[in-house]
């Protein structure tokens, strides 16, 4: 499977858009869609997503750019999608968690009767980047009754030093990323 990662590596470094200034001043963002948009990097980001985590029995996406990898990873998997949403979107009892990130501040919701009792998580996302956004779903799921056994996601913005803040408050949940740059 380190063949897969690797080569899922290679495209996300042919295809990643880097935008300076984006969405607001001093921000480097790191723009995926041509990724999603070309079939052999999507079908190579999916395996390599999920390679971790073969045991997951369940994929967690974030919204929204983590819905469209969490979607094609829970296929190649052969497991379902469990969407991760932003507030007001939703409708009756939802659980909610908050968090800072990059360029604002945002929350994570999900419906716990939507989680069964044993589901075993892989957490999916498109970028690492302060650490702020898997580290919310990652509590979210687990008081929604799941275990997380892993976060994948495809770049890591090393700088930004996710990875560590990850750590310090899911010390246990492994953190798997195709790229680091
Ligand atoms: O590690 P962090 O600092 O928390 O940042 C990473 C998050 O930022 C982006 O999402 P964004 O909130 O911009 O939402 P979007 O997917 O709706 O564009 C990205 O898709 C991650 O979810
Ligand atoms: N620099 C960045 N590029 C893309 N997504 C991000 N999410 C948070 N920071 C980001």
């Amino acid at each position: 499977m380190d063949a897969v990662v690797e080569a899922a590596g290679q495209q996300l470094d042919r295809l990643v858009r880097v935008q300076p200034d984006f969405p607001q001043p001093g921000v480097l963002f790191r723009d995926l869609t041509p990724v999603l948009a070309d079939a052999m990097a999507l079908d190579l980001l999916a395996r390599a997503l999920v390679a971790p985590a073969p045991t997951a029995t369940l994929v967690a996406g974030i919204e929204a750019r983590g819905f469209l990898l969490g979607a094609v990873a829970a296929m190649s998997l052969g497991v379902g999608v469990l969407a991760l949403r932003k507030p007001g979107k939703l409708p009756g009892e939802v659980l909610s968690e908050s968090y800072d990130l990059e360029y604002g501040a945002a929350a994570l919701q999900v419906h716990p009767g939507d989680v069964p009792a044993d589901a075993r998580v892989l957490v999916i996302d498109d970028v690492l980047a302060t650490g702020g956004t898997v580290a919310a779903a990652c509590r979210l799921l687990r008081r929604a009754g799941a275990e997380v056994v892993g976060v994948s996601v495809a770049v890591e913005l090393a700088a930004l030093g996710g990875r560590a803040a990850l750590a310090r408050q899911e010390a246990d949940v492994p953190v798997s990323t195709v790229r680091a740059w």
